[in-house]
């Protein structure tokens, strides 16, 4: 058997995290202590914990969005393994085109880019051909369900649904080994929901490691393969 294959594509290793509020006279605001998680390939863990217990701030350190003050989150990228928390930025920015996705519930729009384009640029960036990325662009977002007269337009426009819809087509176009969810669902309804469910469940069948936040029970259900609550790495926060 191949070693990698159990191996864990990313691992948070006695992680902590406190935020320095400088606006705020230097105000320290603990949120997390010696947080220990991994995730394999084939898996989706979905963090659980109530608002405020630090869910979104471990995906934003995986994809190296916010710094931590210690620990490892180590990510395994082809042969190598990465260590995010000392990774150059340039470092950063190659794992982000080659092996990490991060879908946000936001969409951050580039103005006067169709939402078709801003799709098959990010498939590009991720390394398709212009054409299979175009193509797959289309294929994403139809079976989104965005109509088609949107896709020519930019989605500064759009309803947060379906700003949230291309969001999840851009994230998911390049098909990377590592996809970080956080609230992908948030603003659709439950027939797009159900598409989302259907993607999410492709990449992981794909061997893709998943770490997701869904508050909406249902999906957490339908795509998790274990259920993380980060309450332990908030007690064990600095004091
Ligand atoms: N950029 C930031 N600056 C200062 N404090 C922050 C920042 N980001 C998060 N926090 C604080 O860190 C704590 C954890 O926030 P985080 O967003 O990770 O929680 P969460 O579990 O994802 O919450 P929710 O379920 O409400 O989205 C909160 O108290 C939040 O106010």
């Amino acid at each position: 058997m191949n070693p990698a294959q159990d191996s864990p594509a990313l691992e948070f290793r006695d992680v902590a995290k406190t935020f320095t509020l400088h606006l705020r006279g230097g105000v320290q605001l603990p949120v997390m202590g010696g947080a220990d998680l991994a995730v394999h390939p084939g898996e989706c863990v979905v963090l659980g914990g109530p608002s405020g217990a630090g869910k979104s701030s471990l995906l934003k350190m995986a994809y190296g969005n916010y710094r931590c003050d210690r620990g490892r989150i180590l990510v395994r990228d082809g042969e190598t393994v990465i260590d995010v928390a000392s990774a150059s930025p340039r470092e950063v920015l190659a794992l982000r085109r080659r092996t990490i996705s991060y879908v946000s519930q936001f969409l951050r729009v580039i103005p006067r880019v169709g939402a078709r384009e801003v799709v098959a640029a990010a498939g590009r960036e991720g390394g398709l051909p212009a054409d299979i990325a175009l193509a797959r662009a289309e294929e994403l977002l139809s079976r989104l369900n965005l109509p088609e007269r949107l896709w020519d337009l930019p989605p500064a426009t759009f309803s947060g649904g379906e700003q949230q819809r291309v969001n999840i087509a851009r994230g998911l176009i390049a098909e990377r080994p590592i996809l970080l969810l956080d609230e992908p669902t948030a603003s659709l309804d439950a027939q797009n929901r159900a598409v989302v469910v259907d993607l999410i469940r492709a990449r992981q069948a794909a061997g893709a490691a998943l770490l997701g936040i869904f508050h909406d029970t249902d999906v957490r259900e339908a795509v998790a393969t274990r259920v993380v609550d980060v309450t332990a790495f908030a007690q064990k926060r600095a004091a």
